[in-house]
């Protein structure tokens, strides 16, 4: 456990209180979905063809880090295509027997989702190549030199990966989804609309001004706009007349330490040791770690994707440094001997850039 625990703009869910709320604000048709423009449009049409063939889709893999929409996607499009939706995950499928079970139980035209697909088992991920290429399982039945092969049809059906991972799918098994949609982070103005929705839903009043503020200030996720809005609403009940206006949603936020960037307390300790500790580096990450008290996975996983993509920190050959922004948004001045403008071009973030 750490100070840093908690955390509002952390972009997994928070356990089951969180889901049932997300349940709830989940928009249930591919016209309620806000956002992502390409992917809708491109889903839409196969969708569409495949609903006019009278045929079952190709397979769809949705990536896209936690929180913008992949499992919310997957129901939508069990929705549009009128059926139902069995849910698995990647953890769930220990064996190869464990992925035969559900899919030799699949109704035809059935929608699978299988989320966290790059963390499945390796025998399960071969069996899984055959169903979604020929609609067929072998099952082995038996041990050592007496066991058999039964191959077994299954019903045709469509399958819904989502992997935050891309870069970390083999690529048998990418290729053989027929449909790949690339979640990216939301802007400010589609992130608006959602809290505006959610509002709605929630039966919360807010004005144009408390959106926005809620809206930019979350990480481009929806999940945290969601959260946020939440948090926000508490406090215009609790200090104000319920109306979630700006100075409400500034207030709230400035109370739970969520800054204009959707910097929280973890993020800006980072920052502010790099520049001040280290005179904005570059420095390793485990001293960096050890100078805010936490783990280097904490930093490295939890606090630095962010702050690389804002441009605040870049990842260098010699260690991390802070980018003249940093310095900016911390309102510090950089000493002469601060590494320069340009530092992002070192860049060596080693998460690979989802494909397109
Ligand atoms: N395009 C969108 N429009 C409106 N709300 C959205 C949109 N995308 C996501 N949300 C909301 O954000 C929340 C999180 O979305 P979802 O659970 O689909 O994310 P996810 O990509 O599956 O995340 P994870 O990787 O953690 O599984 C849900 O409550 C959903 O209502
Ligand atoms: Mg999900």
């Amino acid at each position: 456990m750490s100070e840093y625990d908690e955390r509002l703009v952390g972009g997994a869910a928070e356990g089951p209180e969180e889901q049932v709320i997300e349940a709830a604000l989940r928009p249930k048709r591919l016209d309620d979905f806000v956002g992502q423009e390409r992917v809708r449009e491109q889903l839409s049409l196969v969708l569409r063809s495949a609903l006019r063939r009278g045929r079952t889709p190709d397979h769809v893999l949705l990536s896209g880090g936690p929180g913008l929409g992949k499992t919310t996607l997957a129901m939508i499009i069990a929705a549009e295509l009128g059926q139902p939706l069995r849910i698995t995950s990647g953890p769930a499928i220990e064996r190869a027997g464990d992925l035969a079970a559900v899919l030799s139980t699949l109704a035809e035209g059935e929608v699978l989702f299988l989320d966290e697909i790059h963390r499945m088992a390796r025998p399960a991920e071969e069996m899984l190549y055959m169903a979604m290429e020929d609609f067929r399982v072998d099952v082995v039945v038996g041990k050592g030199p007496g066991a058999t092969a039964i191959p077994l049809d299954i019903a045709p059906f469509t399958l819904v990966g989502a992997t935050t991972r891309a870069g970390m799918l083999p690529g048998p098994l990418r290729d053989r989804f027929g449909f790949t949609g690339h979640m990216d982070f939301y802007s400010a103005a589609e992130l608006e609309v959602i809290v505006q929705r959610s509002a709605r839903l929630l039966d919360v009043e807010i004005t144009d001004e408390g959106a926005a503020e809620v809206a930019s200030r979350s990480r481009g996720t929806p999940r945290i706009a969601n959260r946020l809005l939440r948090r926000v609403r508490d406090y215009a009940e609790v200090r104000g007349d319920g109306v979630v206006t700006r100075e409400a949603a500034r207030a709230a936020l400035t109370l739970y330490e969520v800054d204009e960037k959707g910097l929280d307390r973890l993020d800006r300790a980072v920052l502010s040791s790099l520049m001040r500790k280290f005179g904005g580096g570059p420095v390793g990450l485990s001293t960096l770690a050890v100078s805010v008290g936490e783990e280097p996975e904490t930093v490295e996983v939890v606090a630095e994707p962010f702050l690389v993509r804002q441009g605040l920190l870049a990842r260098t050959p010699r260690g991390r440094i802070a980018t003249p922004a940093a310095w900016a948004h911390l309102g510090l001045t950089p000493p002469p001997t601060a590494p320069l403008a340009g530092a992002a071009l070192f860049d060596l973030d080693d998460t690979p850039d989802e494909p397109e």
